[in-house]
């Protein structure tokens, strides 16, 4: 990769990297994850959200296996779950909803100007004014949501749904995160292939112990700040099943 990355800087010719990178071998994950690339400020955030549904399967036992129960019962034990089964896995799709809400992956947002002076909530707002649109307390207010520190994908699915987390955890307006739709197809495309495949089993039960405070990084992109498992097989002949998979 560093020969690739020495020839092609920031903002160069995406095309031409990738043919150079198909021509001396590069898989296209690996394209895909490339540093200096066009994809880096969906890479961390996705990443981190991933490492946050994996904390939520090892510390909330029983969602894992809800959601497994659903997974196997649409896909069955031959085959992975695919983008086709989306429409019948609605405890899987509210599961990829609250990996986005537990912990969000830009906590505070970024930071934006305002353009002119404004007053919100009896403040006034100088035009100029740096402002955070702060996500994570979005996602622990209770006016919106019920036992916000819980994992409960179950809050989507009862009547009327508690507030979808896509309306603040991708920003607001002109610069709303143009990766937002890919990002959750990706995360529960993850979810759905992982959760098939494998028990999620936490190693320690440190995580179990901690606060929201102590459990999440909360940096420029938060993830969990522990994360021991071990990842169990479900399936006789996983192996050649993952190969098929993905040939
Ligand atoms: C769970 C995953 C993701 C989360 C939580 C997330 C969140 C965000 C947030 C909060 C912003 C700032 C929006 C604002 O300024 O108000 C942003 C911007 C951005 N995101 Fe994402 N993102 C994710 C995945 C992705 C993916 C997969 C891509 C691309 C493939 C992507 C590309 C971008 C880009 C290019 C911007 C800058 C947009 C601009 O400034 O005009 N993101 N994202």
């Amino acid at each position: 990769m560093q020969e690739i990355d020495s020839k092609y800087g920031e903002g160069q010719d995406v095309q031409q990297r990738c043919d150079d990178e198909k021509a001396i071998g590069y898989s296209g994950l690996q394209i895909f994850f490339g540093k200096s690339f066009i994809l880096p400020p969906g890479l961390e955030t996705t990443e981190s959200t991933i490492q946050s549904f994996i904390c939520a399967m090892i510390l909330f036992p029983a969602v894992q296996k809800k959601a497994q129960a659903e997974i196997d019962r649409v896909a069955g034990s031959s085959r992975m779950p695919t983008f086709q089964d989306q429409p019948d896995l609605p405890f899987l799709h509210a599961v990829t909803l609250e990996t986005l809400r537990w912990n969000p992956a830009v906590t505070s947002g970024l930071p934006h100007v305002s353009r002119k002076d404004d007053v919100y909530d009896g403040y006034f707002i100088p035009k100029g004014t740096t402002v955070l649109a702060n996500a994570w307390g979005f996602t622990r207010n209770s006016r919106y949501y019920t036992n916000p520190s819980t994992f409960d994908p179950e809050r989507y699915l009862k009547q009327p749904p508690e507030l979808d987390p896509r309306e603040f955890v991708f920003g607001y307006g002109r610069r709303i995160c143009p990766g937002k739709d890919l990002a959750f197809q990706e995360v529960w495309i993850l979810a759905a292939s992982v959760l098939w495949a494998f028990d999620i089993v936490g190693v320690e039960d440190e995580l179990a112990s901690l606060a929201d405070e102590d459990r999440f990084s909360f940096g420029m992109t938060s993830r969990p700040t522990s994360l021991n498992c071990r990842f169990v097989p479900r399936r006789e002949g996983l192996k050649d099943k993952l190969a098929d998979a993905t040939a």
